[in-house]
């Protein structure tokens, strides 16, 4: 038999809905380690930057000395995650913005915020993602107060829109969505995620498999 730990997946906690994130990731066989301090970032397979208030997000990033190093790993090559304002996080550039408001980066995209306007602030809506397990499953896909993709390059992998607007992107190893999927009850998002985590672990780190 070979046994391999789970991967180690880290969720940014300084602000947003990181308890649902932790159990989703839990419930796709993934170890989580919630990250507040940057040495809490060392040996990670993957991080995820939950939904929450990207202004808040990115000030307390910095505040916590956590805005460079999370950027390094991005460009290192890390499997990173953002849903909803962590989508935001992780967008080359974003409109709608505060003046000083800075994001990781690492999608080449430009990302607008709560781009759905007020009388739909929340909805949810029935997604068609391919990239997901049983596709022809819609995706129960939440979506508060979301942000969307305007405008990406040509590395830039669209898993997802809703009418016209793109709401789940991939490029390499970075996800990102619109909507929350940590609140819908179907974990195939993060179970994709995971994925990715594993793929990375297994190219990075020699495999130390026991066999009995
Ligand atoms: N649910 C969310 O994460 C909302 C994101 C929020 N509108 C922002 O700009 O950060």
């Amino acid at each position: 038999m070979v046994t391999t730990a789970p991967v180690l997946v880290g969720v940014l906690a300084v602000q947003g809905d990181v308890r649902e994130h932790v159990a989703a990731l839990e419930r796709s066989g993934a170890a989580v380690r919630r990250v507040r301090r940057p040495e809490e970032l060392e040996g990670l397979d993957g991080l995820v930057v939950p939904g929450g208030e990207s202004t808040t997000i990115d000030r307390l990033a910095r505040i916590f000395g956590l805005h460079e190093p999370v950027r390094a790993l991005v460009r290192a090559g890390l499997p990173v995650y953002g849903s909803c304002a962590g989508m935001i996080q992780l967008a080359d550039q974003i409109l709608d913005g505060h003046a000083e408001q800075q994001t990781f980066g690492g999608i080449d995209m430009t990302v607008r915020r709560n781009a759905f306007g007020r009388q739909v602030d929340s909805f949810e809506a029935g997604l068609v993602v391919p990239a997901l397990l049983e596709p022809e499953r819609p995706f129960p896909a939440v979506f508060i107060r979301a942000p969307r993709v305007e405008h990406h390059g040509p590395g830039v992998q669209v898993l997802a829109r809703v009418d016209d607007a793109v709401v789940a992107v991939r490029q390499g190893n970075l996800l990102a969505t619109s909507f929350h999927p940590e609140v819908s009850g179907d974990d195939r998002v993060h179970q994709l995620f995971v994925r990715i985590c594993c793929a990375h672990h297994a190219a990075v780190r020699p495999t130390v498999a026991t066999a009995s």
